[in-house]
């Protein structure tokens, strides 16, 4: 019999013997499965979990299959060790402590033993461990460019500067990249939001709840953090919540960048205060006829607009410093618009220092963003560059065009259907590849139109399978200001 039936976890966390009198993994309730499967998915390490407890090779191929079938493979995972080996919640628990998944731990823990809550460690979770997976299970990893405490680490091979684990992040260091950042008070919050009034929700994310509000005569965005500590430790907090974006966030200035005005970490929630963005998000704005009261379609030369605005703005992460920086999760719903429909690269928690240079490759342990938005060549060997952000970019770019979403393709179970369809199509002659173009709005003609294939073409050669094929952003940027009405 393998570990997998005998229940090799179940000697951890105490080793003071079997605690499996638990409830069974398969009675936890459907809404903790759920929670705890969507957590798991994104961390992408079910392979992990099944090498751990030493599944059958049968298990971890039936996994493997469901998984590439659109189903959660941790959902699987529990239901062959849970259902099959009838392990116990206790078992799990034990087996997320060795494996250092805290906040799995923390999402089954009213389901084990008082006693055995100390062994969550009670240091704050980390940014990867807060964000709470959307509502696809295709984002994985969310950590941040540190080794979590999630149990996902990046590769030794990274540079040191960019690898902090939370552990190493000094209070000095949060500091300097809070520096020019304004401390607000909370109350002053509470006031904008007209305490938190619910009217005045943009929604929800994967750190809590996104508020608009008024702020010194300012329009601003206030994202809560929904994590309640429990430790009194607001420094921990403050530092592990808010890192990443205090530390790129704060440090870049670009029209094509979300401006950070402040934090706030005196209150309830710690909270981030960004520009208030009021076009929303590209994502909603791409859905806005599905939406209750339908907003006009963009127009092709807002979209043409839009494209070359967050080209600029990912072109600026990657040439600024000495070292590239990767934002890492670019997709529609992380560009941001104003109230002109200027664009804006918000969401930095995943960003991280690249290798050393635009065109050098640099091998990391575990794969992070949203799966669909993805280059192969990191999918499958981990590799980053700043190619990543470029093939993302180039997947926004046919979504915005052809106003088809991958997440709807995915939907599908083909996760390649709108490059395939794209492809395709531009191999035909001009008049079959009108079709491409989203319907929801007149097909353009004319100059737009020739602006319009050659926006696709652009997004067709930043998704190239081959990381070599990939235009340079400097290119792309170069190529959206000849199609653009700006000087
Ligand atoms: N500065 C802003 N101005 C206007 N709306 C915003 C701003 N920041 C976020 N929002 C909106 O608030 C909602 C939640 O945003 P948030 O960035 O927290 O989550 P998300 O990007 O949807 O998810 P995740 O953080 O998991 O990637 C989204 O609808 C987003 O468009």
């Amino acid at each position: 019999m393998n570990a997998a039936a005998e229940g090799r976890a179940s000697d951890s966390p105490t080793r003071s013997g079997r605690e499996d009198n638990s409830m069974p993994i398969r009675l936890l309730p459907e809404t903790v499965r759920q929670q705890l499967c969507e957590h798991l998915d994104s961390l992408d390490v079910w392979q992990q979990l099944a090498a751990f407890v030493k599944l059958y090779p049968n298990d971890v191929q039936h996994i493997r299959i469901q998984s590439t079938r659109g189903r959660s493979p941790s959902m699987e995972f529990l239901n062959i060790w849970g259902g099959q080996y009838n392990h116990s919640v206790y078992s799990l628990f034990a087996l997320f402590h060795k494996m250092k998944l805290h906040n799995a731990m923390r999402i089954i823990k009213d389901h084990v033993d008082d006693k055995f809550h100390k062994y969550i460690p009670r240091s704050m979770p980390t940014i990867s461990e807060l964000r709470a997976p959307a509502s696809t299970s295709s984002k994985i990893n969310n950590g941040p460019p540190y080794a979590s405490s999630s149990g996902v680490t990046d590769d030794s091979n990274m540079n040191s500067n960019s690898l902090e684990s939370p552990g190493d992040i000094r209070v000095s260091s949060v500091q300097r990249a809070a520096q020019s950042l304004l401390e607000i008070d909370y109350e002053e919050l509470v006031i904008a939001t007209e305490n938190w009034r619910p009217e005045n929700k943009l929604g929800n994310g994967g750190f809590g709840e996104v508020f608009q509000g008024e702020w010194k005569q300012l329009a601003v965005a206030i994202k809560a953090m929904n994590y309640i500590h429990k430790h009194n430790d607001k420094t921990q907090v403050h530092l592990q919540q808010s890192y990443n974006e205090l530390k790129y966030l704060n440090t870049i200035r670009h029209d094509n960048i979300l401006a950070l005005y402040g934090y706030s970490i005196n209150g309830e929630k710690p909270c981030l205060v960004y520009q208030l963005m009021k076009g929303g998000s590209l994502d909603s704005r791409l859905r806005a006829h599905k939406s209750k009261q339908p907003l006009s379609p963009l127009t092709w030369q807002q979209r043409l607009c839009i494209a070359l605005g967050t080209a600029k703005g990912i072109y600026f992460l990657h040439t600024a410093r000495s070292k590239p920086l990767i934002h890492g999760d670019i997709k529609p719903a992380n560009i941001l618009l104003d109230q002109c429909l200027q664009p804006k690269i918000g969401d930095f928690g995943l960003a991280r220092e690249g290798p050393k240079s635009i065109d050098a490759v640099m091998e990391v342990r575990q794969v992070f963003g949203t799966r669909i938005y993805l280059p192969p060549e990191f999918l499958s060997s981990k590799k980053l560059s700043t190619g990543v952000d470029i093939y993302s970019f180039g997947v926004v770019l046919l979504e915005v065009f052809t106003g088809r979403l991958m997440a709807e393709c995915t939907l599908q179970n083909d996760q390649q259907n709108l490059l395939k369809y794209v492809k395709a199509k531009c191999l035909q002659p001009q008049q079959n590849r009108l079709d491409l173009f989203d319907k929801h709005l007149v097909t353009p003609m004319g100059d737009e139109l020739d602006k319009c294939l050659c926006a696709i073409e652009v997004g067709l050669k930043c998704a190239a399978s081959n990381p070599q094929d990939r235009p340079s952003m400097d290119d792309v940027v170069k190529r959206f200001k000849t199609f653009s009405t700006e000087s």
